[in-house]
């Protein structure tokens, strides 16, 4: 079943809607709004009768327009065709009532068809504009094509300004042309599958939400990596930097979720209320407690520095990534420091909320280590809760394992709607629980403003950090640091159920090489599982007691192992030493330094798992959908897995 499944039958509450795109020959409308609009209109949600305008200043003939609106839309060629008999597109201006005029016509045309049946009318302006055109083209659109006997939507996207001043002018000089119920403020994490999913997990399960309070948790951090720098939109970023991008908003909006008390209601004004409320408890982010990096050219020299793009002003002072401390001061959160982290041109892709659980405080097992709820926004879906298990065998040691539900594994046919359907859907709705209110966003820019105008300065220098690195010198303990973020300690074994045969001996061949070690102790055996093939009990380890030399050999693919002995020697001895040599040659191969890799190991065990999860599944959304999509053929599918999960071992 769709996500979409599930959503009101909009078909037969709303009966006629225009949709008019402002900005139709840009990058938003080719990228997300056509392709939204488009998987809307598959799915069957599109009211009926829905007619889409395209508005530009470019000139375009219908083929142009029709090419450029479907380059991003994947779907039947018949499909396509169908949805853009719905569409059209006008040439003009944002500054002439005549080109506005020549706009009105296009929804009244349509509106003369079925004439005075209709039971509601709605238009949809969505302003797929820079900013520096929202004001102009709203008064614009209020003069020339606003009918106040329909319902009218104003679709507007970040930045929502630039600081608060500018923000509060912005939205008092809209406010003289559109009522707040009528604007829809875009934040388009709030459409992200698992960001609208925080409100169930918590409110609709009585054991996270009893324990979601500082009684239990420690720590939550969320963290935003972006494995690429400005790459075409450095003009826009050096104004803005990463605070402004992502923090500011997306971050921000995802915290209040998390942390706003329960609203009343699901009603949007309710949720709305406690998601500003719980913004007013939180003071200003202080430079004090906040760390700023700028990435310069990769090591191996192929990827550009921020500065080496000649849209960025080469002296900028703009930071691509930033960490810092929000501390909400009321009682269910006070004491629990919520660390922010934000890297554009950093080593991975991954947006990942991570609630850490306070220490047991029963003394019954040595090492305990803590809980952790962590909630995957992308690349993939996930939740899993870490969770501290008895070693399964004869062992009475405690292993960290958890309790895991990857939406890739659970959720395999369901197609995860674009952030963007998702809130188009709730526009034509009427739904603005996952839009930003007036009083929200001002909250939101209080926070961050007094930071921003010292950053603007030109103050404070950004640390460096080369692109593909992890961030500045601090960023790796930053969550320590500032957040008192524990790491797991223990061996964490996060193998995923229902995964297939041949993941299996793959999963284990790196994370518990120490643990096969433990199991096979006490046995002396000579047969071992092997680490690269995984066969079981396929590697032979002999000890030459003449020349001690000890010779270890998989039976299957042939690898094999020497090393000098002693009279003590036996063969797990060799192994063990084998798996060493290994992972020493692993991190040679990564290029770190010992010191660096066991500072990783120790500090970023949480990073480090979510990088093998990602490994271990798929690669992008395409991928995502063509793996389970139809007429694959399973040995293809066989191939892709084993080699993604080559590639999650060379990662490592
Ligand atoms: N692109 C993206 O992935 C994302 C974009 N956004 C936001 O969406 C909005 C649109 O972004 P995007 O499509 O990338 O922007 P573009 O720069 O592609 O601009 C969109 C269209 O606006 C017109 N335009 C460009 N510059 C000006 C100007 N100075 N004054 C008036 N019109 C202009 C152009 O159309 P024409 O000349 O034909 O009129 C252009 O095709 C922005 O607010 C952006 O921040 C938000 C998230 C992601
Ligand atoms: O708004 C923005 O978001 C994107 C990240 O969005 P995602 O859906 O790909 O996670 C970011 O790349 C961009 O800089 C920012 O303006």
């Amino acid at each position: 079943m769709s996500a979409f499944d599930q959503s009101p039958g909009l078909s037969e509450t709303q009966e006629f809607t225009t949709i008019i795109v402002f900005g139709a020959s840009g990058d938003l409308a080719r990228k997300k709004t056509f392709p939204s609009l488009f998987q809307l209109f598959r799915s069957n949600l599109l009211p009926r009768r829905t007619r889409i305008v395209g508005y530009a200043r470019t000139v375009m003939t219908h083929d142009q327009f029709y090419s450029k609106a479907t380059s991003n839309i994947k779907g039947s060629s018949a499909e396509i065709t169908e949805f853009m008999k719905l569409c059209s597109y006008i040439s003009g201006s944002y500054n002439q009532n005549e080109d506005f005029l020549r706009l009105r016509k296009a929804p009244h045309k349509v509106d003369y068809v079925v004439g005075s049946k209709i039971s509601r009318r709605l238009r949809v302006y969505y302003m797929a504009l820079p900013p520096s055109a929202f004001l102009m083209v709203s008064e614009k659109i209020k003069t020339n094509v606003y009918d106040d006997k329909v319902d009218n939507h104003l679709v507007i996207e970040k930045p929502f300004g630039f600081d608060q001043e500018t923000s509060r002018e912005l939205n008092s000089h809209l406010s003289v042309y559109f009522k707040e119920s009528e604007i829809f403020r875009t934040d388009h994490y709030l459409g992200k599958e698992m960001v609208k999913n925080i409100m169930v997990l918590r409110f609709a399960n009585t054991f996270y939400e009893a324990s979601w309070n500082n009684k239990f948790i420690s720590n939550v951090q969320l963290t935003f990596r972006e494995p690429f720098g400005t790459e075409g939109r450095g003009g826009y970023f050096d104004q803005f930097g990463i605070i402004r991008d992502v923090m500011q908003n997306h971050l921000l909006q995802v915290l209040s979720v998390l942390a706003m008390e329960p609203p009343k209601s699901l009603d949007a004004e309710h949720i709305r209320d406690r998601k500003t409320e719980v913004l007013k408890h939180i003071p200003p982010v202080v430079l004090e407690e906040t760390l700023l990096g700028q990435y310069t050219k990769s090591t191996d020299g192929t990827k550009p520095g921020y500065l080496d793009d000649e849209t960025v002003n080469p002296n900028s002072n703009t930071p691509t990534f930033a960490a810092t401390v929000l501390h909400i001061n009321n009682d269910r959160w006070r004491g629990v420091p919520f660390i922010m982290k934000a890297g554009k041109a950093v080593e991975s892709a991954k947006v990942v909320i991570r609630i850490q659980f306070k220490d047991e405080s029963n003394n019954l097992f040595p090492k305990l280590a803590r809980n952790e709820l962590v909630i995957q926004i992308s690349p993939k879906e996930n939740i899993y809760l870490k969770t501290v298990v008895k070693e399964p065998g004869l062992s009475s040691d405690i292993i960290m394992t958890d309790l895991d539900l990857s939406y890739i594994h659970r959720f395999s046919d369901v197609l995860i709607p674009d952030a963007y359907a998702s809130l188009l859907l709730d526009v034509i709705g009427s739904d603005h629980s996952n839009f930003v209110r007036e009083d929200e966003l001002d909250e939101a820019w209080r926070i961050f403003t007094p930071i921003l105008k010292r950053i603007d300065e030109g103050n404070v220098k950004p640390l460096p950090y080369a692109y593909g690195t992890r961030g500045p010198q601090g960023a790796s303990d930053f969550h320590i640091k500032f957040g008192g973020y524990k790491p797991t300690g223990l061996a964490y074994d996060w193998s995923q159920p229902g995964t297939s045969e041949l993941e299996k001996p793959m999963r284990t061949k790196l994370k518990s090489a120490k643990k096969v070690v433990k199991r096979l102790k006490p046995k002396l055996d000579t047969l071992f599982d092997c680490l690269f093939c995984n066969h079981e009990k396929s590697v032979n380890v002999s000890i030459d007691r003449n020349s001690k030399i000890g010779t270890l050999s998989c039976k299957v693919c042939q690898v094999n192992y020497q090393t000098v002995t002693n009279n003590l020697s036996v063969a797990i001895d060799i192994y063990s030493e084998w798996i060493d040599a290994c992972e020493e040659a692993k991190k040679q191969e990564s290029g770190n330094t010992l010191a660096e890799y066991e500072r990783e190991s120790e500090q970023q065990d949480s990073d480090r798992e979510d990088y093998q999860r990602e490994n271990i599944q798929e690669g992008s959304e395409e991928e995502r959908y063509d793996y389970f999509g139809e007429g694959t053929d399973s040995d293809n599918d066989q191939r892709t897995k084993r080699s993604r999960l080559q590639d999650s071992d060379d990662d490592e």
